[in-house]
């Protein structure tokens, strides 16, 4: 059985079902594998071809084994990866000589959060039902992951899904897959903020361990290491598709919380042959002057046309930092202690350079953005949204190695973000026939401060599992 640690060392083991459940560690860390599962190049190879649910299963099984059978793992994979409109699931394509787009996003709220939350949601519900245990989710979203997860979890019965998304920062598209559901255990609260409140809200709940016990409280966000581990596949699919293991191949990544293109680094601890993971960042772009600076440092957030990706405080790098400083949860923890204070930390020298060892960053502008969503449309005839645009304009600009098959993410589909589309190209995204309705369905939204609190009281009150009293 794979047993996984936190970041800042001071959590409890735990075996992946916990993990899963468990969301955020007990010291406030991020859970991660004791040791890396490898994955051999005749294994690697032999993934050429086969349906997506099936590499899904050959990928989890190391990080699931002797808690989720193959059976019941492919059953889950299998129903999930039926939800999505591509027989593909993600769809590669090639743009240019060594250059590919990864369509993730053919799932049913047309973001690549649907290709984890489809499969975190059987997983849960699986496990939920065994132990006979009901869990209170809540997750902060700057936009596709509260959508992602309203799906996925709308109308289970061990789960009640509080989502907490920055009032009108993100787009209408949205918004209403959030507020439209109509389910009894979903609740859609507009905070007023901005995403990085919601985050340290939900980070906040966690903390608060009464409270968090109360209402056996669990998260979906990428804090969960559940949600990477699903998305680790996606870069075995697409890098096997361009050569490997023969070949190494690149990965361009629209970032905000660092979660996906920490998905790839994973893929490379496990034996894949990525040579680097390109962070592109939008205006938002922390990480991009960390990766050059050395200094990781919180200013103003912008809204963008991009607005999944207008976020700060990147969850996950936590996870690179402790991987890069040799799991030095010491040195993790104060670097987290320094964010809190003082809003940065200066990364030591060595822990930079082993972060430069696998990635490099670039940021695309507002004006660049635009330009990328119309060089597609012109050169191509296809519709990018804004997101997969950053990733084009700094795969353009910053490549480094020509020679070196590199596969940019898309991540969402033009169709939820048709005012920003719109004006970069004159022509408006439609959205898909399936989602015709979801413009003129009634909204149940509730207006909340920025406030722990008040959250923490309206969580008590819709919790089932704090009404029964599970902990
Ligand atoms: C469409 C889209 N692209 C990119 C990102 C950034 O991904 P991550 O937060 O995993 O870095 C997000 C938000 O997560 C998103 O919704
Ligand atoms: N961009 C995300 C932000 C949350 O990221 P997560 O991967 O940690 O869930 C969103 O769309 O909500």
């Amino acid at each position: 059985m794979t047993t996984y640690i936190s970041t800042r060392g001071e959590a409890p083991k735990l075996g992946f079902c916990d993990v899963m459940l468990t969301g955020l560690a007990r010291d406030g860390g991020l859970y991660i594998p004791e040791v890396w599962p490898q994955l051999s190049a005749e294994t690697i190879a032999s993934l050429f071809g086969r349906p997506y649910w099936e590499v899904a299963v050959e990928v989890l099984r190391p990080f699931v084994a002797g808690e989720i059978s193959d059976e019941d793992l492919g059953r889950m994979a299998n129903e999930a990866y039926a939800t999505f409109r591509h027989p593909a699931v993600v769809p590669l394509d090639q743009t240019a000589p060594n250059q590919f787009v990864l369509e993730l996003f053919h799932g049913p709220t047309l973001a690549f959060k649907d290709v984890a939350m489809q499969l975190i949601a059987r997983l849960m519900d699986h496990v939920l039902a065994k132990r006979n245990q009901r869990t209170t989710i809540v997750v902060a979203t700057s936009g596709d992951t509260g959508g992602a997860a309203v799906d996925a979890f709308a109308g289970r019965d061990n789960v009640d899904l509080v989502v907490l998304f920055p009032n009108g920062r993100i787009s209408d598209v949205q918004r209403r897959m959030m507020t439209t559901t109509g389910a009894s255990n979903v609740y859609a609260l507009a905070v007023e903020g901005h995403f990085d409140d919601c985050q340290a809200i939900v980070k906040g709940l966690f903390n608060h361990h009464k409270f968090r016990d109360a209402v056996s409280l669990s998260g979906v966000n990428s804090i969960n290491w559940a949600r990477i581990v699903a998305q680790v596949v996606y870069y075995f699919t697409s890098a096997v598709a361009v050569g490997a293991p023969a070949r190494s191949v690149d990965f361009t990544v629209p970032t905000g919380n660092f979660g996906d293109i920490f998905a790839g680094y994973v893929a490379k601890r496990m034996g894949l042959p990525v040579r680097k993971l390109r962070v592109a960042a939008n205006v938002n772009d922390i990480l991009d002057r960390t990766l050059k600076t050395g200094i990781y440092e919180v200013r103003e957030v912008h809204a963008s046309s991009s607005p999944s990706m207008d976020i700060q405080v990147s969850s996950n790098f936590e996870r690179l930092l402790f991987e890069a400083s040799g799991r030095d949860a010491a040195l993790v923890r104060g670097l987290m202690d320094s964010l809190k204070q003082s809003g940065r930390f200066v990364l030591p020298e060595k822990v930079l350079t082993a972060i430069r060892a696998d990635f490099e960053s670039g940021r695309a502008d507002e004006d660049e953005t635009s330009a990328a969503i119309r060089a597609a449309w012109r050169e191509t005839g296809d519709l990018i949204d804004p997101h997969t645009a950053v990733a084009l304009a700094v795969a353009d600009r910053d490549t480094t190695e020509m020679h070196v098959p590199n596969v940019v993410l898309s991540t969402a589909h033009a169709a939820k973000f048709p005012d920003a589309v719109e004006a970069a190209c004159g022509v408006r995204p439609a959205l898909p026939v399936y989602l015709e309705g979801l413009m003129t369905k009634p909204e149940h939204i509730k207006v909340m401060k920025n406030d722990q609190s008040d959250i923490e009281q309206f969580v008590l009150s819709v919790s089932r599992a704090a009404k029964q009293g599970v902990s």
